[in-house]
């Protein structure tokens, strides 16, 4: 569950004469979601996503994160577009939170994708990456290779709980990518976060991508390995290669990868694993017991890991080369 600050129904409304909404008819916060606290609002005009920046949300990255919404949106990218206040700016504040209400989405996320749709997720992410091109603001990656050690630092000491002996692991796999990290390849904004939940569909046709609070720029190619982690692995820890190919294929049909895009995969999805294990890992041991979210296995992103570490082509994740 995601609603970590609640609102008042009186500072709700205060909070939308701001805006050209409509009246407010009702609203409820949604279960879903990680970082964030959202709400659906139901106005005399259309739906809306009200959403309040957590703790670890930087204001100073609001401006990059709905200014991309709004450029991407512009482009023909199907996600929300972020609603202007009446003096034109993007963010207020309610409850004590930075806040703003974006464009409701229709669909629903899939909980059992299949190659097909995966295919459609690849085309929409190097759409993505082609409609980014343009967007004037800068955000580096605070999630990238600099960022994982720290990260790592302030779990080290209490790794063992989750599985013994990965101090050693974990501190020989960032002493492997610190060395093997490529560079010179294409960079752009990148989504960073594009996994099953952050995309919808109506039947089976994508009906828009969500979440753009982990975009930033960097490379492209670390973008699709995001993504082959988060789609093309089965339950019982199996890469389907299936979905692997389809995947790359209708990313491909948009943008196609260099060579040294396609060289370079099993370490950047190495390093993509990686950053999802640090971070589910951090989440693991800190969030109390008790609190309103669903904390995310950190052991799947090991085990994903673990497969990128014994690739030896990266013809195995489904490319014809
Ligand atoms: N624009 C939108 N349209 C429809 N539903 C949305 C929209 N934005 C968020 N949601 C709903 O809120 C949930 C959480 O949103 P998300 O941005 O993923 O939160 P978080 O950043 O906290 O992880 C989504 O799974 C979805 O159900
Ligand atoms: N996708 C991340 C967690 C971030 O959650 P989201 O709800 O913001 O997508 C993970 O699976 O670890």
């Amino acid at each position: 569950m995601a609603v970590y600050t609640d609102i008042a129904e009186d500072d709700l409304k205060w909070f939308l004469t701001e805006y050209d909404a409509g009246t407010l008819l009702s609203y409820k916060g949604i279960a879903e979601g990680v970082e964030n606290s959202n709400f659906l609002l139901h106005t005399s005009k259309d739906p809306l996503i009200l959403t309040l920046y957590e703790k670890r949300v930087e204001k100073s990255d609001l401006p990059f994160f709905l200014g991309l919404m709004q450029h991407l949106s512009a482009r023909g990218l199907s996600c929300p577009l972020p609603l202007p206040r009446r003096d034109g700016s993007l963010l207020g504040s309610l409850s004590g939170r930075p806040a703003a209400l974006i464009s409701f989405l229709e669909g629903m996320w899939l909980r059992k994708p299949e190659a097909k749709h995966c295919r459609e997720v690849g085309r929409a992410l190097a759409e993505m990456h082609v409609a980014g091109d343009g967007f004037e603001l800068k955000r580096a990656n605070a999630l990238s290779i600099d960022g994982w050690r720290g990260l790592w630092e302030k779990s080290e000491a209490r790794a063992g709980e989750v599985e013994p002996g990965l101090q050693s692991e974990i501190r020989n796999e960032l002493d492997f990518l610190s060395a093997a990290w490529p560079s010179g390849l294409p960079a752009g904004v990148i989504h960073a976060d594009l996994f099953p939940d952050n995309v919808f569909f109506l039947g089976d046709e994508l009906s828009g991508l969500i979440d753009f609070y982990f975009a930033c720029n960097d490379l492209l190619a670390y973008d699709v390995s995001i993504c082959l982690n988060a789609w093309c692995f089965e339950k019982d820890g199996a890469y389907n290669i299936t979905k692997g190919t389809a995947m790359l294929a209708g990313y491909q049909s948009v943008r196609p990868l260099s060579d040294a895009e396609i060289a370079a995969l099993p370490v950047l999805s190495r390093g993509s694993a990686l950053r999802f294990f640090l971070t589910r890992l951090y989440d693991w041991l800190t969030t109390p017991e008790g609190a309103m979210v669903t904390k995310k296995d950190p052991l799947e992103y090991l085990r994903k890991l673990r497969f990128h570490r014994q690739i030896k082509t990266p013809a195995e994740y489904g490319l014809s080369l």
